[in-house]
């Protein structure tokens, strides 16, 4: 089976907001990077990519799986890490909430909750396991969420502005682990120098493609583009 993102006439609407209108892109690269102004779709394409969104029209699927219908098949495919951790975790333990996700792919409590400690530890935070998430700052909540999702094992990982809250050390420790990941990565980000090294970068503007290419080639222009607009805005 491809590995490989298909986004096929997809059209969504929002509040009445033609968000999308018959777009489609297909993703097979290991490093791809989404860049775009503010509502110009990204967070809406990560979300149809994890069949969290429905399109009023088109389908989606990552490596054959339907990823809207095929709910079972999408947790183990792909895993999206929220922009603000806070979205993402719902119990109040570390632990739990590395379990959480386990179970819900079918593995028992005692197995699951087995494999997050595994996780855990594999991360060298296995002081974390019985810490509130509560009473960890949030870069400290987002790397649960990245160990939560990563235990998981999909074969694509979406981040959604990972480094938007983050000081340059966790900037930097989040890149490196981005980078170091196995599976296929998609980054939406603001900060073009984040994402230099990727193999693939979209540049997105109101729901349609502005530059597709190396990111050598789209990530410049993108700058060049928000630099223009930020003179006309002062
Ligand atoms: N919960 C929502 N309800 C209704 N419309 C929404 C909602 N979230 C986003 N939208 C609309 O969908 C469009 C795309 O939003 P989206 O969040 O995908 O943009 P984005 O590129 O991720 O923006 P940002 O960089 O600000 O995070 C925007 O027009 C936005 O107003």
């Amino acid at each position: 089976m491809d590995q490989a993102v298909d986004i096929s006439g997809v059209t969504l609407v929002r509040e009445g907001v033609r968000v999308f209108d018959g777009f489609s892109l297909r993703l097979s690269e290991r490093r791809i990077a989404i860049v775009g102004r503010n509502g110009s779709g990204k967070t809406t394409l990560l979300r149809l990519i994890a069949g969290l969104a429905e399109p009023k029209a088109g389908r989606v699927t990552v490596n054959g799986v339907d990823v809207l219908r095929d709910r079972a098949g999408a947790l183990n495919t792909v895993g999206i890490l929220f922009q603000n951790p806070d979205h993402q975790i719902i119990f109040p333990t570390v632990i739990e909430e590395i379990a959480f996700g386990l179970e819900q792919q079918g593995r028992s409590r005692t197995e699951a909750r087995a494999l997050a400690a595994e996780a855990l530890a594999s991360a060298g935070r296995t002081d974390w396991a019985e810490r509130l998430c509560h009473t960890l700052s949030q870069g400290q909540r987002q790397l649960v969420c990245l160990i939560a999702i990563l235990a998981m094992r999909p074969d694509w990982v979406l981040f959604d502005e990972p480094f938007a809250s983050l000081d340059l050390p966790a900037t930097l420790a989040i890149e490196r682990r981005i980078a170091a990941l196995e599976p296929h990565v998609i980054t939406v980000t603001h900060d073009p120098a984040r994402v230099a090294g990727y193999d693939r970068a979209i540049w997105i503007e109101a729901g349609r493609i502005a530059a597709d290419g190396p990111p050598a080639e789209v990530l410049p222009a993108y700058a060049a583009e928000m630099q223009r607009l930020a003179g006309l805005e002062c």
